[in-house]
């Protein structure tokens, strides 16, 4: 546990708009984070589940084990988890609505393994060690200033053997963009304006180097590094596209101003990745 405060506001703002209006464009597992379209033709659903899978096998599951999921989500990484690993699982969420929905996940569970869903940072983390970690799409709340705090207490959560998976997106410094023969135009820097102002209060993409420097400095070698950019380009524009097709329940659910902001970051954040603005990494960290 450490003396710092998640920032409980910043994130729910994002993530308690609304369980129904999120159903409108993410798969049945609502899993909010990039798909992994492995083979040609997988619908979203089959492109999330092959994700998590991608993530898990990196984490060497067996039987019985404890898995911290930094960042849970609405549940399917434990869930596939459990069902895969027969695991027992702890996920952390700073969002009410996501730690209600998997409580009623885990209130139906058969089998003897313990579920338990937090609704707790990582920062206030106090439940003991555990075996494996994975934070998929949750870095990028973090803020770099604290990601010393982060990796030294994911190194000391885990056994000697321990292995974590940490997915996220990236982003990079102008200067290397300019490198990369990307323009940082007004369009650019006003849509990345946009995401911080009104999408994602608070959040923070890392430069990859932040992600390994900081993992190494605590002890972590980092087995693996595994970019996913196009995956996201796809899984954005096929979530843009599911809530067209629902723009009437979307205008109900929040309002019309509600689903023009989000078909600009959903298709916005298309670009972006297709670009080669950003990209998304697992992170394969070993002690
Ligand atoms: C984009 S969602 C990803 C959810 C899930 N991993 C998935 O792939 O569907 C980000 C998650 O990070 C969580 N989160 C953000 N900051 C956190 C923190 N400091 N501690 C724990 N969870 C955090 C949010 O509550 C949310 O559940």
């Amino acid at each position: 546990m450490t003396d710092l405060a998640p920032f409980y506001t910043d994130v729910q703002a994002h993530y308690d708009l609304s369980d129904d209006f999120f159903g409108l464009f993410l798969d049945k597992t609502r899993t909010y984070s990039c798909a992994y379209f492995e083979h040609e033709g997988m619908t979203l659903e089959q492109a999330q589940v092959a994700k998590v899978d991608l993530a898990l096998a990196k984490c060497d599951l067996r039987p019985g084990m404890t898995l911290l999921d930094v960042g849970c989500g609405w549940g399917g990484t434990m869930m596939r988890a459990i069902e895969k690993y027969d695991v027992n699982v702890i996920g952390l969420t700073l969002s009410r609505n996501q730690h209600d929905y998997v409580q009623g996940l885990f209130d139906k569970l058969p089998g003897n393994r313990s579920a338990e869903v937090r609704l707790q940072g990582w920062e206030e983390y106090d439940g003991g060690p555990v075996d494996r970690i994975v934070s998929i799409g949750a870095f990028e709340h973090f803020r770099r200033e604290r990601y010393d705090a982060f990796f030294n207490l994911c190194h000391d959560l885990l056994p000697a053997d321990g292995r974590m998976l940490l997915h996220t997106i990236v982003g990079y410094h102008r200067h290397q963009l300019r490198d990369m023969g990307l323009k940082v135009d007004r369009n650019y820097l006003s849509f990345c304006k946009f995401l911080i102002d009104e999408i994602f209060p608070g959040g923070q993409l890392p430069e990859p180097p932040w992600v390994r420097t900081g993992a190494e400095a605590v002890g972590f070698r980092v087995e693996r590094i595994h970019p996913l950019q196009l995956h996201y380009a796809q899984t954005l524009e096929i979530w843009t596209q599911n809530l067209i097709d629902r723009h009437d329940d979307a205008v109900e659910i929040a309002s019309q101003e509600v689903f023009d902001r989000y078909i600009k970051y959903l298709s916005g954040c298309a670009t972006m990745f297709r670009d080669g603005y950003f990209d998304i990494m697992q992170f394969t960290l070993v002690k």
